[in-house]
Protein backbone atom coordinates (compact mmCIF):
# COMPACT_ATOMS: atom_id res chain seq x y z
CA UNK A 1 0.00 0.00 0.00
CA UNK A 2 1.29 3.37 -0.55
CA UNK A 3 2.51 5.29 2.51
CA UNK A 4 0.78 8.00 3.51
CA UNK A 5 1.58 11.60 4.12
CA UNK A 6 -0.41 13.04 6.16
CA UNK A 7 0.49 16.53 6.40
CA UNK A 8 2.21 19.20 3.97
CA UNK A 9 5.46 18.27 2.83
CA UNK A 10 7.94 20.06 5.27
CA UNK A 11 5.82 20.96 8.20
CA UNK A 12 5.59 18.68 10.73
CA UNK A 13 2.40 18.04 13.29
CA UNK A 14 3.00 17.15 16.59
CA UNK A 15 2.67 12.95 17.43
CA UNK A 16 0.78 11.87 20.15
CA UNK A 17 2.57 9.44 22.57
CA UNK A 18 1.64 6.03 23.00
CA UNK A 19 1.45 5.02 26.80
CA UNK A 20 4.46 2.84 25.76
CA UNK A 21 5.81 5.74 24.98
CA UNK A 22 5.44 7.97 27.99
CA UNK A 23 6.29 4.78 29.99
CA UNK A 24 9.52 4.61 28.47
CA UNK A 25 10.26 8.13 28.58
CA UNK A 26 12.88 9.84 30.66
CA UNK A 27 10.56 11.55 33.81
CA UNK A 28 11.53 13.53 36.75
CA UNK A 29 10.05 13.40 40.06
CA UNK A 30 9.51 16.25 42.29
CA UNK A 31 7.30 15.43 44.58
CA UNK A 32 6.22 12.23 45.85
CA UNK A 33 5.76 11.02 49.76
CA UNK A 34 7.26 7.81 50.50
CA UNK A 35 4.51 6.91 53.01
CA UNK A 36 1.64 8.00 50.03
CA UNK A 37 3.28 4.99 47.30
CA UNK A 38 3.35 1.98 49.45
CA UNK A 39 2.64 -0.99 47.32
CA UNK A 40 -0.49 -2.55 49.04
CA UNK A 41 0.82 -6.00 49.14
CA UNK A 42 4.18 -4.46 50.94
CA UNK A 43 1.52 -2.94 53.76
CA UNK A 44 -0.45 -6.17 53.78
CA UNK A 45 3.22 -8.10 54.84
CA UNK A 46 4.23 -5.29 56.92
CA UNK A 47 1.74 -5.12 59.15
CA UNK A 48 1.39 -8.93 59.39
CA UNK A 49 5.13 -8.51 60.55
CA UNK A 50 4.73 -5.55 62.71
CA UNK A 51 1.24 -6.77 64.28
CA UNK A 52 -0.71 -3.72 63.44
CA UNK A 53 -4.56 -4.86 63.16
CA UNK A 54 -6.04 -1.84 61.99
CA UNK A 55 -5.60 -2.50 58.06
CA UNK A 56 -9.34 -1.96 56.70
CA UNK A 57 -8.62 -5.37 54.64
CA UNK A 58 -5.86 -7.51 54.00
CA UNK A 59 -6.61 -8.54 50.45
CA UNK A 60 -3.61 -6.50 48.52
CA UNK A 61 -6.12 -5.61 45.63
CA UNK A 62 -9.49 -4.26 48.42
CA UNK A 63 -6.73 -2.53 49.36
CA UNK A 64 -5.30 -0.28 47.17
CA UNK A 65 -9.04 0.20 45.69
CA UNK A 66 -9.66 1.17 49.46
CA UNK A 67 -6.93 4.13 49.33
CA UNK A 68 -8.15 5.33 46.37
CA UNK A 69 -11.51 5.47 47.47
CA UNK A 70 -10.97 6.99 51.20
CA UNK A 71 -8.61 9.36 48.91
CA UNK A 72 -11.45 10.46 47.27
CA UNK A 73 -12.85 12.50 49.43
CA UNK A 74 -13.34 16.15 48.38
CA UNK A 75 -11.08 17.17 51.18
CA UNK A 76 -7.26 17.46 52.34
CA UNK A 77 -8.15 16.72 55.70
CA UNK A 78 -10.08 13.53 55.20
CA UNK A 79 -7.75 12.82 52.16
CA UNK A 80 -4.56 12.79 54.93
CA UNK A 81 -6.40 10.63 57.35
CA UNK A 82 -5.22 7.38 55.16
CA UNK A 83 -2.09 8.17 55.69
CA UNK A 84 -2.10 6.35 59.46
CA UNK A 85 -2.05 3.23 57.73
CA UNK A 86 0.78 3.65 56.00
CA UNK A 87 3.01 5.34 58.45
CA UNK A 88 1.72 2.69 61.55
CA UNK A 89 3.88 -0.07 59.40
CA UNK A 90 6.53 2.38 58.64
CA UNK A 91 8.15 1.94 62.20
CA UNK A 92 10.96 -0.50 62.24
CA UNK A 93 14.00 0.07 60.43
CA UNK A 94 13.60 -3.06 58.07
CA UNK A 95 10.05 -1.58 57.32
CA UNK A 96 11.43 1.58 56.33
CA UNK A 97 14.51 0.10 54.03
CA UNK A 98 11.94 -1.91 52.61
CA UNK A 99 9.32 1.11 51.32
CA UNK A 100 12.65 2.59 50.50
CA UNK A 101 13.63 0.01 47.91
CA UNK A 102 10.03 -0.74 46.80
CA UNK A 103 9.75 3.04 45.67
CA UNK A 104 12.71 3.53 43.89
CA UNK A 105 12.42 -0.11 42.12
CA UNK A 106 9.14 1.12 40.98
CA UNK A 107 9.54 4.63 40.21
CA UNK A 108 12.66 3.45 38.20
CA UNK A 109 10.45 0.93 35.87
CA UNK A 110 8.05 3.60 35.47
CA UNK A 111 10.61 5.60 33.44
CA UNK A 112 11.66 7.82 36.22
CA UNK A 113 15.20 8.67 35.95
CA UNK A 114 15.85 11.67 39.04
CA UNK A 115 12.98 11.79 41.72
CA UNK A 116 12.83 13.53 45.18
CA UNK A 117 11.17 11.43 48.04
CA UNK A 118 9.86 13.34 50.85
CA UNK A 119 8.63 11.76 54.16
CA UNK A 120 8.58 13.06 57.75
CA UNK A 121 10.63 11.31 60.13
CA UNK A 122 9.31 12.58 62.96
CA UNK A 123 6.09 9.98 61.88
CA UNK A 124 8.24 7.22 62.42
CA UNK A 125 9.49 6.85 65.95
CA UNK A 126 6.68 4.97 67.60
CA UNK A 127 8.76 1.98 67.61
CA UNK A 128 11.83 3.84 69.45
CA UNK A 129 14.09 4.55 65.93
CA UNK A 130 15.41 8.10 66.26
CA UNK A 131 15.62 10.91 64.10
CA UNK A 132 18.74 10.08 62.39
CA UNK A 133 18.28 6.42 62.47
CA UNK A 134 14.79 6.81 60.16
CA UNK A 135 16.89 9.26 57.96
CA UNK A 136 19.58 6.01 57.67
CA UNK A 137 17.50 3.21 57.34
CA UNK A 138 15.59 5.18 54.38
CA UNK A 139 18.73 6.07 52.61
CA UNK A 140 19.70 2.51 52.77
CA UNK A 141 16.22 1.37 50.97
CA UNK A 142 17.26 4.02 48.35
CA UNK A 143 20.20 2.86 47.90
CA UNK A 144 18.77 -0.63 47.59
CA UNK A 145 16.20 -0.08 45.50
CA UNK A 146 18.61 2.13 43.01
CA UNK A 147 21.04 -0.96 42.95
CA UNK A 148 18.06 -3.17 42.10
CA UNK A 149 16.80 -1.13 39.80
CA UNK A 150 20.26 -1.28 37.84
CA UNK A 151 20.04 -4.72 38.15
CA UNK A 152 17.35 -5.08 36.06
CA UNK A 153 18.07 -2.66 33.16
CA UNK A 154 16.47 0.64 34.25
CA UNK A 155 18.55 3.93 36.00
CA UNK A 156 17.39 6.05 38.46
CA UNK A 157 19.04 8.06 41.46
CA UNK A 158 16.76 9.07 44.30
CA UNK A 159 17.34 11.85 46.60
CA UNK A 160 14.91 12.75 49.58
CA UNK A 161 13.40 15.73 51.31
CA UNK A 162 12.32 15.53 54.77
CA UNK A 163 9.10 16.70 55.73
CA UNK A 164 7.91 18.94 58.75
CA UNK A 165 4.75 18.30 59.84
CA UNK A 166 3.22 21.81 59.58
CA UNK A 167 0.52 21.06 62.57
CA UNK A 168 3.14 19.71 64.81
CA UNK A 169 6.09 21.88 66.57
CA UNK A 170 9.21 19.77 65.30
CA UNK A 171 10.39 22.09 62.17
CA UNK A 172 13.70 23.43 63.67
CA UNK A 173 14.60 19.59 64.19
CA UNK A 174 13.58 18.22 61.02
CA UNK A 175 15.17 21.57 59.13
CA UNK A 176 18.88 21.02 61.39
CA UNK A 177 18.01 17.13 60.62
CA UNK A 178 17.94 17.67 56.77
CA UNK A 179 21.13 20.00 56.92
CA UNK A 180 22.90 17.10 58.83
CA UNK A 181 22.45 14.66 56.03
CA UNK A 182 22.71 17.16 53.01
CA UNK A 183 25.53 15.46 51.66
CA UNK A 184 24.29 12.40 52.74
CA UNK A 185 21.55 11.50 50.71
CA UNK A 186 18.73 14.41 51.94
CA UNK A 187 18.69 17.44 49.45
CA UNK A 188 16.59 19.64 50.88
CA UNK A 189 13.26 20.30 53.55
CA UNK A 190 9.76 20.47 53.20
CA UNK A 191 6.43 21.12 55.07
CA UNK A 192 2.87 19.36 54.88
CA UNK A 193 0.05 18.38 56.43
CA UNK A 194 -3.60 20.55 56.78
CA UNK A 195 -2.88 23.66 54.95
CA UNK A 196 -5.82 26.07 56.51
CA UNK A 197 -5.32 26.91 59.36
CA UNK A 198 -1.74 26.37 59.27
CA UNK A 199 0.54 28.77 57.97
CA UNK A 200 4.25 28.45 56.78
CA UNK A 201 5.21 31.67 58.81
CA UNK A 202 4.50 29.60 62.46
CA UNK A 203 7.58 27.54 60.80
CA UNK A 204 9.67 30.89 59.93
CA UNK A 205 12.46 29.74 62.76
CA UNK A 206 12.90 26.32 60.43
CA UNK A 207 13.24 28.71 57.25
CA UNK A 208 15.38 30.98 58.20
CA UNK A 209 17.76 28.23 59.52
CA UNK A 210 17.96 26.53 56.44
CA UNK A 211 18.49 30.06 54.76
CA UNK A 212 21.09 30.52 56.84
CA UNK A 213 22.69 27.33 55.76
CA UNK A 214 22.50 27.89 52.21
CA UNK A 215 20.02 24.79 52.38
CA UNK A 216 16.89 24.45 50.18
CA UNK A 217 13.23 24.33 50.74
CA UNK A 218 10.15 23.53 48.90
CA UNK A 219 6.50 24.30 51.01
CA UNK A 220 3.13 22.67 50.14
CA UNK A 221 1.49 25.94 49.39
CA UNK A 222 -1.85 26.90 47.60
CA UNK A 223 -3.52 23.57 47.69
CA UNK A 224 -6.48 24.03 50.36
CA UNK A 225 -5.32 27.66 50.84
CA UNK A 226 -5.21 29.86 48.15
CA UNK A 227 -3.24 33.30 47.54
CA UNK A 228 -1.97 34.21 51.06
CA UNK A 229 -0.35 30.54 51.64
CA UNK A 230 1.55 30.91 48.64
CA UNK A 231 2.82 34.90 49.18
CA UNK A 232 3.58 33.82 52.66
CA UNK A 233 5.77 30.47 51.38
CA UNK A 234 7.75 32.91 48.78
CA UNK A 235 7.64 36.45 50.54
CA UNK A 236 8.10 35.55 53.84
CA UNK A 237 9.56 32.37 54.38
CA UNK A 238 11.73 32.52 50.92
CA UNK A 239 10.73 28.99 49.01
CA UNK A 240 12.13 27.58 46.13
CA UNK A 241 9.51 25.86 45.07
CA UNK A 242 5.73 25.40 45.69
CA UNK A 243 3.67 21.89 46.57
CA UNK A 244 1.05 22.31 44.27
CA UNK A 245 1.09 26.05 43.93
CA UNK A 246 -2.18 25.29 41.83
CA UNK A 247 -4.27 28.11 43.23
CA UNK A 248 -2.01 30.61 42.30
CA UNK A 249 -4.84 30.62 38.95
CA UNK A 250 -6.92 32.61 41.65
CA UNK A 251 -4.50 35.52 40.62
CA UNK A 252 -4.93 34.98 36.96
CA UNK A 253 -8.07 36.55 34.96
CA UNK A 254 -8.88 35.14 31.62
CA UNK A 255 -10.47 37.31 29.24
CA UNK A 256 -13.45 36.91 26.76
CA UNK A 257 -11.13 37.36 24.07
CA UNK A 258 -8.63 35.02 25.28
CA UNK A 259 -5.86 37.74 26.96
CA UNK A 260 -4.99 36.91 30.15
CA UNK A 261 -3.70 39.06 32.84
CA UNK A 262 -1.30 38.23 35.58
CA UNK A 263 -1.73 39.48 39.16
CA UNK A 264 1.40 40.52 41.11
CA UNK A 265 2.09 37.32 42.36
CA UNK A 266 0.74 35.50 39.61
CA UNK A 267 3.61 37.93 37.76
CA UNK A 268 5.83 37.44 40.54
CA UNK A 269 6.15 33.40 40.47
CA UNK A 270 6.59 33.58 36.30
CA UNK A 271 8.55 36.17 35.89
CA UNK A 272 11.10 34.79 39.44
CA UNK A 273 10.76 31.18 37.47
CA UNK A 274 9.50 30.02 40.66
CA UNK A 275 8.84 25.85 40.04
CA UNK A 276 5.29 24.51 40.60
CA UNK A 277 5.26 21.03 41.41
CA UNK A 278 1.50 19.78 40.17
CA UNK A 279 -0.07 17.28 41.22
CA UNK A 280 -3.10 16.75 38.97
CA UNK A 281 -4.87 13.55 39.97
CA UNK A 282 -3.92 14.55 43.53
CA UNK A 283 -6.07 17.87 43.62
CA UNK A 284 -8.93 16.11 41.79
CA UNK A 285 -9.23 13.89 44.89
CA UNK A 286 -9.11 16.89 47.27
CA UNK A 287 -10.83 18.89 45.04
CA UNK A 288 -8.33 22.10 44.34
CA UNK A 289 -9.79 21.20 40.80
CA UNK A 290 -12.13 19.81 38.87
CA UNK A 291 -11.56 17.83 36.22
CA UNK A 292 -8.13 17.09 34.34
CA UNK A 293 -9.21 19.01 31.25
CA UNK A 294 -10.18 21.65 33.76
CA UNK A 295 -6.69 21.68 35.81
CA UNK A 296 -4.48 24.78 36.39
CA UNK A 297 -1.61 23.24 34.81
CA UNK A 298 -3.46 23.22 31.03
CA UNK A 299 -2.85 27.33 31.34
CA UNK A 300 -0.33 27.82 33.23
CA UNK A 301 1.45 25.77 30.84
CA UNK A 302 0.47 27.55 28.06
CA UNK A 303 1.82 30.74 29.84
CA UNK A 304 4.82 29.47 30.89
CA UNK A 305 5.30 29.04 34.16
CA UNK A 306 8.16 26.85 35.32
CA UNK A 307 4.99 24.01 35.68
CA UNK A 308 6.51 20.35 36.42
CA UNK A 309 3.76 16.95 36.82
CA UNK A 310 4.11 14.77 39.97
CA UNK A 311 2.52 12.48 41.51
CA UNK A 312 2.21 13.19 45.18
CA UNK A 313 1.02 10.03 46.82
CA UNK A 314 1.36 6.85 44.54
CA UNK A 315 -0.82 5.09 46.34
CA UNK A 316 -3.63 6.97 47.43
CA UNK A 317 -4.15 8.42 43.91
CA UNK A 318 -3.66 4.88 42.27
CA UNK A 319 -1.48 6.54 39.85
CA UNK A 320 2.09 6.60 38.79
CA UNK A 321 4.31 9.43 36.74
CA UNK A 322 3.27 7.55 33.54
CA UNK A 323 -0.17 7.85 34.12
CA UNK A 324 0.12 11.59 35.00
CA UNK A 325 1.35 12.14 32.02
CA UNK A 326 -0.95 9.25 30.37
CA UNK A 327 -4.20 11.95 31.48
CA UNK A 328 -2.44 15.16 30.56
CA UNK A 329 -2.01 13.81 26.76
CA UNK A 330 -5.36 13.06 26.70
CA UNK A 331 -6.80 16.30 28.33
CA UNK A 332 -4.26 18.31 26.38
CA UNK A 333 -2.80 16.77 23.84
CA UNK A 334 0.76 16.99 24.66
CA UNK A 335 3.24 15.62 22.55
CA UNK A 336 6.99 14.27 23.44
CA UNK A 337 8.05 17.85 23.39
CA UNK A 338 5.58 19.11 25.78
CA UNK A 339 6.53 16.16 28.21
CA UNK A 340 10.66 16.82 27.61
CA UNK A 341 9.39 20.60 28.43
CA UNK A 342 7.83 19.77 31.64
CA UNK A 343 11.14 17.05 32.32
CA UNK A 344 13.87 19.59 31.99
CA UNK A 345 11.62 22.03 33.76
CA UNK A 346 11.61 19.17 36.82
CA UNK A 347 15.49 18.53 36.06
CA UNK A 348 16.46 22.34 36.25
CA UNK A 349 14.39 22.66 39.78
CA UNK A 350 16.08 20.08 41.14
CA UNK A 351 17.76 20.76 44.73
CA UNK A 352 20.84 18.57 43.57
CA UNK A 353 24.00 20.56 42.37
CA UNK A 354 24.12 22.19 38.83
CA UNK A 355 26.51 20.83 37.14
CA UNK A 356 24.74 17.03 38.31
CA UNK A 357 21.05 18.59 37.24
CA UNK A 358 22.74 19.53 33.58
CA UNK A 359 24.28 16.26 32.98
CA UNK A 360 21.16 15.05 33.52
CA UNK A 361 19.39 16.73 31.08
CA UNK A 362 22.10 16.91 28.57
CA UNK A 363 23.15 13.46 29.12
CA UNK A 364 19.88 11.54 29.93
CA UNK A 365 16.64 13.70 29.26
CA UNK A 366 17.55 14.72 25.93
CA UNK A 367 18.86 11.96 24.29
CA UNK A 368 16.11 10.02 25.49
CA UNK A 369 13.59 11.93 24.27
CA UNK A 370 14.99 12.36 20.82
CA UNK A 371 15.34 8.57 20.87
CA UNK A 372 11.73 8.57 21.19
CA UNK A 373 10.73 10.63 18.94
CA UNK A 374 12.43 9.00 16.21
CA UNK A 375 11.29 6.17 16.59
CA UNK A 376 8.42 6.51 14.00
CA UNK A 377 10.50 6.97 11.48
CA UNK A 378 11.86 3.36 12.01
CA UNK A 379 8.67 1.41 13.55
CA UNK A 380 7.15 -1.56 11.92
CA UNK A 381 3.46 -0.04 11.57
CA UNK A 382 2.47 -3.25 9.15
O1 LIG B 1 -0.88 16.76 49.13
C1 LIG B 1 -0.56 16.83 50.31
N1 LIG B 1 -0.75 17.99 51.00
C2 LIG B 1 -0.37 18.14 52.28
N2 LIG B 1 0.18 17.15 52.99
C3 LIG B 1 0.37 15.96 52.37
C4 LIG B 1 0.02 15.74 51.03
N3 LIG B 1 0.30 14.48 50.74
C5 LIG B 1 0.83 13.92 51.84
N4 LIG B 1 0.87 14.82 52.84
C6 LIG B 1 1.35 14.61 54.21
O2 LIG B 1 2.77 14.54 54.19
C7 LIG B 1 3.17 13.57 55.15
C8 LIG B 1 4.61 13.20 54.94
O3 LIG B 1 4.83 12.53 53.73
C9 LIG B 1 2.14 12.50 54.99
O4 LIG B 1 2.09 11.65 56.12
C10 LIG B 1 0.86 13.30 54.83
O5 LIG B 1 0.30 13.60 56.09
ZN1 LIG C 1 2.27 16.50 48.73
Amino acid sequence: MEKQIPFPAGTTAPRIPTADQIRRAPKVLLHDHLDGGLRPETIVELAAACGYQGLPTTDPAELGVWFREAADSGSLVRYLETFAHTCAVMQTREALIRVAADCAEDLAADGVVYAEVRYAPEQHLEAGLSLDEVVEAVNEGFREGEAKARANGYRIKVGTLLTAMRHAARSQEIAELANRYRDAGVVGFDIAGAEAGHPPTRHQGAFDYLKGENNHFTIHAGEAFGLPSIWEALQCCGADRLGHGVRIIDDIVVNEDGTVELGRLAAYVRDKRVPLEMCPTSNLQTAAASSYAEHPIGLLSRLKFRVTVNTDNRLMSGTSMSQEFGHLVEAFGYSLDDMQWFTVNAMKSAFVPFDERLAMINEVIKPGYAELKAEWLFGSSA
